[in-house]
């Protein structure tokens, strides 16, 4: 399955211009949706969900068309979504939430949700805890159910909106790990302003801005574009020039080594090295004129 994107405009009321002549095609697997703060990635992602109705241009989820009342019903089913906001009943546990969400959800038989929940609860490493109340978890474990309840329905679309935001390191790894494993044959649809988010788990991956797509491709075409733009200067003296940014500084002890993404000055001086994904969304923002906010590395 894959999804098509064709000529996608949103226009809130008020005037502000969210998507604009949007074109995209998702694959299966992993992939990552990359911008800053107001890019138009969650407004992309509801009407994505069918929350939300764009101003023009169609999407097309596999067989289905997201334009017509029909289609929309037929995308539902095979949706699973993790808002940025997901509400949740803090004094129920992660057990009684789930089983609830099932309800809703239409899953009236009740042998086949208990199992399905606990297979889910299995999954994301809380059969432990699920009798404990949501309000007691850690960020960390209320995401792990929020991903719980947009899976009930082994959606073949799992859409997840910043769901590391707000973790810290040791749960953003654990939940990248969790989505990773969940790639297989579906889509999910990955949205954050963390590069390293997307580095460690997705294959193929849009950056946004501003409600513009300004790449689509695969990890490894965005590095090939920034290849021979990217250095690492050695030095005891004054910091390197030219027209660079400096995306990290370490102390050596005698020496600081920069890691620099442009022209330098003086590139005699420099060793030229491999992009990392990090190296590759700064120099295509550089391309763009667009300033990266320092929390997105
Ligand atoms: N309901 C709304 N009414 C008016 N403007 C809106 C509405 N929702 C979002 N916007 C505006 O649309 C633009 C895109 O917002 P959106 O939330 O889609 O971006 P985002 O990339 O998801 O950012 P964030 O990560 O901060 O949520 C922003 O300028 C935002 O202020």
């Amino acid at each position: 399955m894959h999804i098509t994107i064709n000529q996608l405009n949103k226009v809130y009321r008020g005037g502000v211009h969210a998507l604009t002549d949007v074109n995209m095609v998702i694959p299966n697997g992993m992939f990552g949706l990359l911008g800053p703060n107001g890019a138009g990635k969650t407004t992309l992602m509801r009407i994505l969900a069918g929350i939300l109705r764009p101003s023009g241009g169609g999407i097309q989820v596999g067989a289905y068309n997201g334009n017509s009342d029909r289609g929309r019903i037929a995308i539902k089913r095979i949706l699973g979504y993790l808002p940025q906001d997901l509400g949740m009943y803090p004094d129920l546990s992660a057990y009684e939430f789930l089983d609830y969400i099932g309800i809703l959800k239409g899953m009236d038989e009740r042998k086949k949700r208990v199992a399905r929940v606990n297979e889910l609860l299995e999954l994301v490493s809380l059969s432990d805890v699920a009798s404990r109340k949501i309000k007691t978890f850690s960020g960390g474990m209320k995401r792990r159910v929020g991903i719980a309840q947009a899976l009930l329905n082994d959606p073949k679309l799992l859409i997840v909106d910043e769901p590391t935001a707000g973790l810290d390191p040791e749960e953003r790894i654990r939940f990248r790990n969790l989505l990773s494993d969940l790639g297989g044959d579906r889509i999910v649809l990955l949205s954050t302003h963390i590069v390293e988010d997307i580095a460690q788990t997705c294959r193929n991956l849009a950056i946004m801005n501003k409600g513009h797509i300004t790449f689509q491709g695969s990890l490894s075409e965005l590095a090939y574009e920034a290849r021979g733009k990217v250095w690492m200067v050695t030095t005891s003296g004054p910091k390197p020039e030219g027209d660079i940014t400096v995306v990290s500084t370490m102390n050596m002890g005698t020496t600081v080594q920069y890691r620099v993404v442009g022209e330098l000055a003086n590139p005699q001086k420099a060793i030229s090295v491999e992009p990392s994904l990090e190296d590759s969304y700064v120099w295509l923002m550089r391309e763009k004129r667009i300033s990266v906010p320092a929390e997105a590395h």
